[in-house]
């Protein structure tokens, strides 16, 4: 016999803790031993606290400029996306060290982007970024979404096959019994879907289709759409709004999730639309990072800023915002040493470069976006948790969903803290970050076919 729907929630919760407890993000291991409750810096409810000696914001950093004097130098003028001019000043030395810290990477004048822009209006100079910039308030153009489509549901066969071998086991008899319930749910439970989801499956079946004949793609079809209605508020164009001058995205996540090669694709998606962008190599530990990160400044002909090994990244990202606005960029993307959430003096350290980027900005950074890995599960879900508690995050990219994905677990973090998201990446190239669509994703899910 089935269990009541109070006996599945709770051993649903019971079957998510122990997935907690055994499965850690591939490329970035968890000891067992260390959970982030228990880890140095958080409290005993999980909440993070930060040490004393870091707690206070670094004196040394020159105060913040009134906000006011930034919407000063804006004019009324429309934003119109244009192509970025040749350098004509070549009278800086290139040389933005600004004291001991040796910032090693600005370009070549003669290869710097143009200077000193058109004005901004905070508020009214906003754009949109989807697979193209856009303006708000235009209308945009949709190229072919048929090559994405094949990588994000091949990516998404894991999830969808898992579902799927269970619910065939399900509908031997082809009738929706109590037992066929229970093997839908633990279908949608192996699938990472959170449990107001999977529950509005489960009652969607036994309200309209129990005792009755049922085909898998019935099933399908009710769960890409629960899984699309659950995701439709959260999938949501990342807005830039370039009266900030330069709009600041910080960038966060556990090791190996994505970042920089997400800060390289958006980045040349923000130049390709016209903007202006300059990057900092914030993820100061691995120097391989910086360098990939240079590589894209290549690419996109965007200035990078960088420093050595182990430098302080909150000193590298208070001068890079100083240049970003000194050069007229629409954008500053600053990337991050990727840490786990339970490390406290590097979630000190993160915590440290948002405080000093408010002391010229308060409203900065404007947009935090932390890249989850597709390939995690139920891991994900204390990702976001920590990292939104210290830097503040309001909007997810979802990468790797072209792998062995597993993805359902967006689903279950949407339902919980409602953020946008606003990419998904589906390859390691420039043209593999797409905005997030609810329904491709649901439907890829259910393991159904795209709809062209
Ligand atoms: N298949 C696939 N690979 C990706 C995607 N995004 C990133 N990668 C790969 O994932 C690996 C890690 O990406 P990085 O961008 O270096 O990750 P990171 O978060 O900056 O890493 P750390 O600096 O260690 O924190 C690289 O091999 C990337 O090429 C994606 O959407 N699909």
């Amino acid at each position: 016999m089935a269990r009541g729907i109070l006996g599945k929630v709770f051993s649903f919760g019971r079957k998510q803790e122990e997935d907690e407890n055994r499965e850690q993000p591939a490329s970035a291991p968890v000891p067992e031993e260390e959970s982030f409750a228990q880890a140095e810096g958080f409290a005993p409810d999980g909440t993070f606290q930060p040490s004393a000696e870091t707690a206070d914001v670094d004196d040394t950093a020159p105060a913040a400029p009134d906000r006011e004097e930034i919407v000063a130098e804006a004019s009324p003028e429309p934003f119109i996306a244009e192509p970025k001019e040749e350098v004509a000043d070549d009278s800086d030395s290139g040389d933005y060290s600004g004291g001991e810290e040796n910032l090693t990477t600005p370009l070549p004048a003669e290869d710097r982007p143009a200077s000193p822009r058109r004005p901004r209006t905070l508020g009214e100079d906003r754009v949109r970024v989807g697979r193209s910039v856009e303006r708000v308030g235009d209308e945009g153009v949709t190229p072919s979404r048929a090559s994405w489509l094949g990588r994000l549901t091949g990516g998404l066969a894991r999830s969808s096959r898992a579902m799927g071998e269970n619910l065939s086991v399900a509908f031997a008899g082809r009738q929706l019994t109590e037992d066929a319930l229970d093997d839908v749910e633990d279908a949608l439970v192996s699938s990472d879907l959170g449990v107001p989801t999977s529950m509005a499956v489960l009652e969607t079946l036994r309200d309209t289709r129990f005792g009755g004949d049922l085909t898998m793609n019935d099933v399908r079809k009710v769960v890409a759409s629960q899984v699309e209605r659950t995701l439709e508020p959260v999938a949501r164009p990342l807005e830039l709004d370039l009266g900030h001058a330069p709009h600041v995205i910080l960038v966060v996540g556990v090791n190996g999730t994505g970042k920089t090669t997400t800060i390289g694709k958006l980045a040349a998606k923000l130049t390709a639309g016209g903007l202006k962008v300059t990057m900092a190599a914030g993820d100061t530990f691995r120097a391989a990072a910086i360098e990939q990160l240079k590589i894209w400044g290549e690419r996109t002909g965007s200035e990078v800023l960088a420093t050595e090994l182990g430098a302080d990244a909150a000193a590298l990202a208070y001068r890079s915002y100083e240049r970003a606005r000194e050069n007229g960029s629409d954008v500053l993307i600053i990337d991050t040493a990727g840490r786990l959430q339970n490390r406290s003096e590097l979630m000190d350290e993160l915590a440290k470069i948002v405080r000093v980027l408010k002391k010229i900005d308060e409203s900065a950074p404007h947009t935090v976006l932390q890249t989850l890995d597709a390939t995690t599960g139920q891991n994900a879900m204390r990702q976001v948790e920590i990292f939104q508690q210290v830097a503040g995050v309001n909007g997810l990219v979802m990468t790797k969903l072209d792998g062995t994905a597993r993805g359902g677990i967006l689903v279950a973090i949407a339902e919980k803290f409602r953020l946008p998201v606003f990419f998904i990446g589906v390859g390691e190239s420039v043209e593999d970050l797409e905005p997030f669509e609810a329904r491709d994703f649901a439907r890829a899910i259910a393991g159904m076919e795209p709809v062209q």
